[in-house]
């Protein structure tokens, strides 16, 4: 299948694009055809780096992550003027049987909070210089409880990858922040990393929003039994997703999809969003190679995620909140990135010395 199929161009702009997918097989298509790095962008940035007023390699890591932008966005320098923050909420069959410190009405409550700009994402929006939009997928139809059998039909999954792809391929920022909001949604994300990755269930449950104790243990034995129920035919990564994941988890691999499509390097957030694009990174390997880790989550399986990855988170704070929070705050690192490389002074425009003193005659 061409990936030209899912490009609409709307009427009203050329630059303009959307992309849906029909099937879960005609996602998986669109993996297996998506753009890599823009090689040109990246030497580019590789020849200006070592020419900026500062000893070599002393901005660490800012230095890699203004490469990644460019080589990710095909253009030199990177622009970082719309950053946007998509968090997508979803409920979970799985919360009535107790996995969970907090009601399942607190997903609801939480995207009213958003909406009226009172959660800490909001605040953190602001302050990093980021939209946010918050997207809902029916709140009112929990997922199916999967210690029974799949979280969802091809065809739920389908709508939650398509409303993650409409909210990157329609109009594109210049990066992405992916987040969730979702109660009982950790123990949908610990089930992924066990059906993905194996070991034991304990390794990768863990408190998520302050469970503990007894509860905790019991919450090790749903992920059990939710992959028990569902892999006994080694389903591929998007077939996890549908039998394990949720919709916001959906909504984020789409999202995270769409991004690649249309050029724009993604911040994952925290443990239930690692979990999701794991997903993709399985289906495909590759796939996640336009993406960072934003922070290491306290929730103790995200390290261990975050490695079977190949990744390195950017920040370390300690938090657990979900809901894009860590994704903006590391996106304001992305921005200083591409500011310094942007905007510092050349060696030969400054007029500074560009050897080292044991060099010089
Ligand atoms: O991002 C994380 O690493 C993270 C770790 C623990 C909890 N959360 C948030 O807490 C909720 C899930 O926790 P729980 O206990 O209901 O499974 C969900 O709304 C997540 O956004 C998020
Ligand atoms: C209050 C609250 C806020 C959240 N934000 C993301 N996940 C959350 C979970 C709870 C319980």
């Amino acid at each position: 299948m061409d990936r030209a199929e899912h490009f609409h161009s709307p009427a009203e702009g050329a630059s303009k694009m959307s992309v849906t997918v029909r099937s879960l097989a005609e996602f998986r298509a669109l993996l297996s055809d998506l753009p890599g790095p823009d090689a040109e962008a990246a030497a580019a940035a590789a020849a200006r780096e070592p020419q900026l007023t500062k000893p070599p390699g002393s901005l660490g890591r800012l230095e890699d992550l203004a490469a990644w932008l460019a080589a990710w966005q095909g253009r030199h320098p990177a622009r970082l003027d719309s950053v946007r923050a998509c968090v997508f909420a979803g409920n979970h069959g799985v919360a009535a049987l107790g996995v969970s410190a907090f009601p399942a009405s607190v997903t609801a409550q939480m995207v009213a909070n958003f909406k009226a700009g009172g959660a800490a994402v909001n605040q953190l929006c602001r302050a990093v210089g980021a939209e946010l939009t918050v997207t809902a997928l029916d709140l009112d139809r929990p997922t199916a409880d999967f210690t029974k059998g799949p979280a969802m039909t091809e065809d739920e999954v389908v709508a939650a990858l398509n409303a993650g792809l409409e909210q990157v391929t329609t109009a594109p920022p210049d990066a992405l922040c992916v987040g969730e909001m979702g109660i009982a949604n950790t123990t949908s994300a610990a089930a992924i990393a066990l059906a993905l990755f194996g070991g034991s269930p304990m390794e990768w449950t863990g408190p998520g929003t302050g469970v503990k104790g007894e509860a905790l243990s019991h919450k090790a034995r749903v992920v059990a039994d939710g992959v028990t129920a569902n892999t006994a035919d080694a389903p591929d990564g998007l077939e996890v997703l549908r039998r394990l994941g949720g919709r916001e988890l959906a909504a984020i691999a789409g999202a995270v999809a769409g991004a690649r499509l249309a050029r724009v390097p993604v911040v994952l957030d925290g443990y239930i969003t690692t979990a999701a694009a794991a997903c993709l990174e399985a289906a495909r390997p590759g796939s996640l190679d336009h993406c960072v880790v934003a922070h290491a989550s306290a929730e103790p399986g995200h390290g261990r995620l975050v490695e079977k990855l190949g990744k390195r988170a950017i920040l370390d704070l300690g938090m657990r909140l979900g809901e894009g929070s860590g994704a903006v705050l590391a996106a304001g690192v992305l921005k200083a990135a591409a500011a310094c490389h942007a905007g510092m002074a050349t060696f030969a425009e400054a007029g500074v010395a560009d050897k080292p003193a044991a060099e010089e005659a």
